[in-house]
């Protein structure tokens, strides 16, 4: 399939707009429409949802998320040479597309679009992480997004994806495991995208979880950062950080203390976080 609507060639729509890439936005723009109806394809049935796209640049994904029969698409893209081009779509498909000239990280982009919605997007590298976390930390939970479909760069998607003893383990996979199931679809070759990124990227599918195990998010985040702050260390060590009896918070934790942040599970944190707002004279939830 070459053709997935009767509107011009994205090569053309860029050449008309003078929509040449541009570094400092993180522009690599993906014109096999093949592709982009396979990303689209792994949000699953969203006629029901609205679908939230962050940077839809000239439209590529944008045009397969319509096609595949998205009921609406809300697109939020800050370079406001795009936005002429998204309009041309939006005419093409009345009714159907609300694009939103502005910054990302400024809006709350999972609050977009009536109900719950779909967030799928390539994102631009430069602001992926910072609009994950986000994504991930919403309040109250489960958030309104059911599901994200979102291209990274490889290594961030196996920072994301890593499972305990990996090398990419860290924050990001605590707190993406805590509340999602992340799992990689596939990759796409840096072929595949206008200008060529130097790296491959990675399509990755999350789903909430209904019931992340009960913590307070910031104590996991402290935790977290305390342990991977000193990777190597062990957790009597790494865990000094916190200002509290380490010895007392690992034991409470259910923990062994000379394990390192690297092999301990979400759950693992989880109890750890719960240890720390008791020991602070809290109450943890669900403790
Ligand atoms: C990797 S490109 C993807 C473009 C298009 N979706 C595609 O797949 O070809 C990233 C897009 O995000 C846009 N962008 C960069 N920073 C942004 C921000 N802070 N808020 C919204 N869009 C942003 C860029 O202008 C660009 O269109």
């Amino acid at each position: 399939m070459s053709q997935i609507d009767d509107l011009p060639p994205l090569r053309e729509v860029i050449e008309r707009h003078g929509l040449q890439a541009l570094k400092s936005l993180g522009q690599n723009f993906l014109l096999d429409l093949n592709l982009t109806a396979r990303i689209a394809r792994t949000a699953g049935r969203i006629d029901d949802l609205a679908v939230v796209e962050v940077g839809p640049g000239p439209g590529g994904l944008t045009r397969a998320l319509l096609a595949v029969g998205a009921g609406r698409v809300v697109a939020v893209e800050r370079d406001r040479r795009a936005i002429a081009a998204l309009e041309e779509v939006a005419a093409h498909y009345p009714g159907r597309l609300d694009v939103i000239e502005g910054d990302a990280l400024a809006i709350d982009t999972a609050a977009l679009g009536d109900g719950p919605v779909a967030i799928v997007a390539n994102l631009p590298y430069n602001i992926a992480t910072p609009l994950l976390t986000g994504w991930l930390s919403a309040e109250p939970w489960p958030p309104r997004w059911r599901v994200m479909v979102l291209m990274f760069q490889k290594e961030v998607a196996d920072r994301i994806t890593a499972a305990p003893g990996d090398d990419a383990y860290g924050r990001l996979a605590v707190l993406t495991g805590w509340r999602a199931i992340a799992t990689q679809m596939f990759d796409i070759s840096p072929k595949a995208f206008v200008p060529p990124p130097k790296v491959t990227s990675t399509v990755v599918h999350f789903e909430p979880r209904p019931a992340p195990l009960p913590c307070r998010r910031e104590s996991l985040e402290a935790v977290t950062a305390a342990a991977f702050g000193q990777r190597r260390k062990m957790l009597r060590q790494s865990l000094k950080a916190l200002g509290v009896d380490v010895a007392a918070l690992v034991e409470s934790a259910g923990l062994d203390p000379t394990v390192r942040a690297e092999t301990v599970p979400v759950a693992g944190f989880v109890a750890l976080a719960n240890a720390w707002d008791k020991l602070r004279g809290g109450r943890a939830p669900g403790g």
